[in-house]
C-alpha cells in the first residue's frame, strides 16, 4: 500500500501562534481518512497545507509523493470546500462545463461526472432550484474533475438530511472502492463512523490519536454497553462498571471490553426478551479524547 499524504513532524505558526505541534500521520492509498477535532483544533490549516496554499513552518508534508506546493501534485488533488458556491442561474450542466474549463479539465468529463453523482435528469435545471442535497453532489462533481487521486472533503454533509447523508457517504465509499484516497472534516461524527478507515483526532494544534476504531477503541480503553430487556435488576458480576436501569424493562451494564464475554455468558442464563451490544462510537472515542485533552491541560478545548 503507498503513502498518499504524510505529515512529519509538522509544525505551524501564524505570526507568533503555533497552531500545529510535532503533527505526524499517514494516509495511505485507498483508505478514507476522517479529520476530527473541536473548532480551531486545526483542521482548515491541514487540509490548507496539503491543498499546498500554505507552506508548513517546520517539518515535511509529502503528498502524492511530492511537494504539496508542486502544480503538478496540486492538479491530482479535488477540494469540496464547506460553503461552496455556484452561480444560481447557471445549470448543473453549465456550472460543471464552466469549472472544468477554470481547472483546464476534459470537457468530455462532465456528463459522465453528472451521471457518477446522480444529477443526469437535473443537469439542464438551474443550480438555484437544486435542494441541499443536490448542491453538494455538484460540489463533488466539481472536486472529481481532472480525476484526482486525492480527495479532500470539508463538512461534506452539513446540512444534509439523513437520507441525503447517507446517498453522499455511499457515493464517498464508491470513489474509495474505485481507488480515490479521501479525507473527510466533519463534525458530524454518527454520519461519518461507519465510512472511514481511520481517524485522526486533534486537539488545540496537538494530534491525540489515529488509528481505525477498533485501535482509538483499544487506545482509549471506553468500556462496551450492553443492554437487555429483562430481570437484571440483581444482576451482579465481579467486571461491572456500572449498572443503569432504563425505561420499562430494560437494563445498561457497562464493562470492560475485554470482560464482554464472560459478562454476556452469565447475562444470557436469565430469561432474556432482548440484548443489545453497543461498543463505544467514534463521538465516544472523541469526547474520551476531548477530555483527556483538558485534563493535561491543552486549553480552551471545545467541542
Ligand atoms: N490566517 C490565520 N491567521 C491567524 N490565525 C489563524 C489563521 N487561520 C487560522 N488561525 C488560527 O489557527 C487555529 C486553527 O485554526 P483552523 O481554522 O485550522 O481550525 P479548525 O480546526 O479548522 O476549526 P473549525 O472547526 O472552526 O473550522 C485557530 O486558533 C485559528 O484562530
Amino acid at each position: 500500500m503507498s503513502v498518499v499524504v504524510e505529515l512529519e513532524q509538522v509544525q505551524q505558526f501564524y505570526g507568533k501562534l503555533q497552531v500545529l505541534h510535532d503533527m505526524s500521520w499517514q494516509l495511505q492509498a485507498g483508505e478514507i481518512m476522517g479529520l476530527f477535532g473541536h473548532n480551531g483544533a486545526g483542521k482548515t490549516t491541514t487540509v490548507r497545507l496539503i491543498l499546498g496554499l500554505i507552506r508548513q513552518s517546520g517539518g515535511k508534508v509529502r503528498v502524492l509523493g511530492g511537494d504539496a506546493s508542486d502544480a503538478q501534485v496540486r492538479q491530482q488533488i479535488g477540494f469540496l470546500p464547506e460553503n461552496v458556491m455556484f452561480y444560481p442561474q447557471l445549470t448543473g450542466y453549465e456550472t460543471l462545463s464552466h469549472f472544468a474549463r477554470l481547472k483546464g479539465a476534459d470537457h468530455s468529463q462532465v456528463l459522465g461526472l453528472l451521471e457518477q453523482v446522480g444529477l443526469t435528469a437535473a443537469a439542464g435545471e438551474r443550480v438555484k432550484t437544486y435542494s441541499k442535497g443536490m448542491r453538494q453532489r455538484l460540489g463533488l462533481a466539481q472536486a472529481l474533475l481532472a480525476r484526482p487521486k486525492l480527495l479532500l472533503l470539508d463538512e461534506p454533509t452539513v446540512g444534509l438530511d439523513p437520507i441525503a447523508t447517507i446517498e453522499l457517504y455511499r457515493l464517498i465509499g464508491q470513489l474509495r472502492d474505485e481507488g480515490s484516497s479521501i479525507i473527510i472534516c466533519s463534525h458530524v461524527l454518527p454520519g461519518v463512523e461507519p465510512y472511514i478507515d481511520k481517524a485522526v483526532i486533534l486537539a488545540r494544534g496537538h494530534l491525540e490519536a489515529v488509528g481505525n476504531l477498533q485501535q482509538l477503541r483499544e487506545q482509549a480503553g471506553l468500556p462496551v454497553r450492553i443492554r437487555i430487556n429483562g430481570p437484571g435488576a440483581g444482576f451482579e458480576h465481579p467486571q461491572l462498571l456500572e449498572h443503569q436501569p432504563l425505561a420499562g424493562d430494560w437494563h445498561e451494564f457497562s464493562v470492560p471490553a475485554a470482560a464482554k464475554l464472560p459478562v454476556l455468558q452469565e447475562l444470557l442464563k436469565l430469561p432474556l426478551e432482548d440484548i443489545e451490544i453497543r461498543p463505544p462510537s467514534l463521538e465516544d472515542i472523541y469526547r474520551f479524547y476531548m477530555e483527556k485533552a483538558s485534563a493535561v491541560g491543552v486549553a480552551g478545548v471545545q467541542q
